[in-house]
């Protein structure tokens, strides 16, 4: 098969390769820009494979940084772009059930792919736009298929992630996973302990943000992966629900998240708790708190101006994601107006601040003057005040007065 149009990404790294088939060696795309070429999805990244070893790829090129060279990859700057290009390799030594420390490099691109995971990411891609598919890649994304390359047992011994990617890509791609494929999963699923947290994050994100979560949801379940993914062990239930809800999608991790403490019940505490075995970033962890605050406040009725004040746009939006999930989102339009009609978005945008309130009212600095400040906060927000100088420095005696 022979890919017609290649994408613009690819035309800049034809030079690459001829460059490196010219020094004697063979060079072709690799991995997930095949595949996604072939299902006409946007590419984020190409990348190279090559016969030649890492010292071999410096000699051809002028410059080069050695990115993971002790896994035999280069980086190539080319005319202010960056190629990633990695030597044929199998991985030789597996301990532990990670990508192993030590590879081994080889010449050959048979030797190279069969050690990748899945056959629609055992593709491999030379110059003129011929696909090489020596594990029933090409029909797999034909028919839909997602199946590990060779024994599927051994690819997950060799990596155990794969089995996360494996859910997660039967999720982003809608497919389904073959049978030997799913079984081994099931059997192997207990090996998934040995991975780092935070990768397995960034799997389930990605599974919770595909064309068909509930699809890869189902996997995750059905093969026990969930029960070594951190506090999940008997989030059996949960998962069933997300599983009952009528299809949907996500655009974002923190309206998964939403989704998934919101229809789980979780109290703000347990929800942090959650988020922190999953290793996630304190940013994160405070915007789902916010936006979960949202989510419940809006079971009682419409939210006030201060309350969309306070959680911001992104958290409203986040908020509405998993809402429209369970039936009762508005229009992205109708919030995103009701939020930039509010009179300030943040305290800087008040009119004074408090050296204004210290020199007018003739008070000391301390926490008295900020508590002038959040009452005149709250009153510009909910329109009781309008943001002018004048009229906040007059309200201000008022307030000044009622605090004492
Ligand atoms: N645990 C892994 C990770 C990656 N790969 C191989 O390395 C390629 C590139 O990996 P990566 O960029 O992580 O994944 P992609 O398949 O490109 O998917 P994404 O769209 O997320 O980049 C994959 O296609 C696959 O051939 C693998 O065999 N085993
Ligand atoms: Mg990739």
């Amino acid at each position: 098969m022979r890919i017609q149009n290649l994408p613009t990404q690819f035309q800049s790294a034809k030079i690459i390769l001829q460059r490196i088939q010219q020094a004697g060696f063979e060079a072709y795309f690799v991995g997930g820009c095949v595949r996604d070429t072939l299902l006409n999805v946007p590419l984020h990244d190409v990348d190279i494979a090559t016969s030649a070893y890492p010292q071999e790829v410096k000699q051809i090129f002028k410059k080069t940084i050695d990115t993971g060279i002790e896994h035999g990859t280069v980086t190539v700057m080319d005319h202010g772009r960056a190629y990633e290009i990695t030597t044929f390799r199998t991985e030789s030594t597996y301990q532990d059930f990670r990508r192993p420390d030590k590879v081994e490099f080889v010449r050959s691109l048979a030797e190279d792919l069969k050690r990748r995971d899945l056959t629609i990411n055992a593709l491999a891609m030379n110059l003129n736009g011929t696909v090489i598919d020596m594990f029933t890649g090409l029909s797999d994304l034909q028919n839909k298929v997602i199946r590990a390359v060779g024994n599927p047992k051994e690819r997950y011994h060799e990596d155990a992630l794969r089995m996360m990617r494996t859910v997660r890509f039967a999720s982003k791609l809608d497919f389904k996973i073959e049978e030997r494929t799913l079984a081994a999963i099931q059997t192997n699923a207990k090996l998934l302990e040995k991975i780092a947290v935070e990768r397995i994050h960034v799997e389930w994100a990605k599974l919770m943000l595909g064309k068909n979560p509930q699809r890869g949801l189902n996997a995750f379940l059905k093969t026990k992966l969930y029960q070594f993914c951190p506090l999940f062990f008997d989030k059996e239930k949960l998962l069933q629900k997300l599983l009952e809800l009528p299809s949907f999608t996500l655009e974002t991790e923190e309206g998964a998240w939403t989704l998934f403490f919101f229809l789980g019940n979780f109290s703000d505490r347990r929800a942090a708790k959650l988020l922190k075995a999953w290793k996630s970033s304190n940013d994160l962890i405070s915007t789902i708190y916010k936006t979960l605050h949202i989510l419940r406040l809006e079971e009682e009725g419409p939210l006030s101006a201060w309350d969309e004040y306070l959680a911001g746009l992104n958290c409203l939006l986040y908020a509405n994601e998993a809402a429209s999930i369970l039936g009762k989102g508005q229009s992205i339009a109708a919030i995103t107006q009701r939020y930039m009609q509010l009179p300030i978005k943040n305290k800087h945008e008040l009119a004074i601040n408090g050296s204004d309130l210290i020199r007018f009212l003739g008070i000391k600095p301390g926490p008295f003057v900020g508590q002038i400040l959040d009452q005149l906060e709250r009153n510009v927000v909910l329109g009781e005040l309008s943001n002018e100088r004048k009229i906040l420095l007059q309200a201000a005696v008022a307030v000044q007065n009622h605090l004492e």
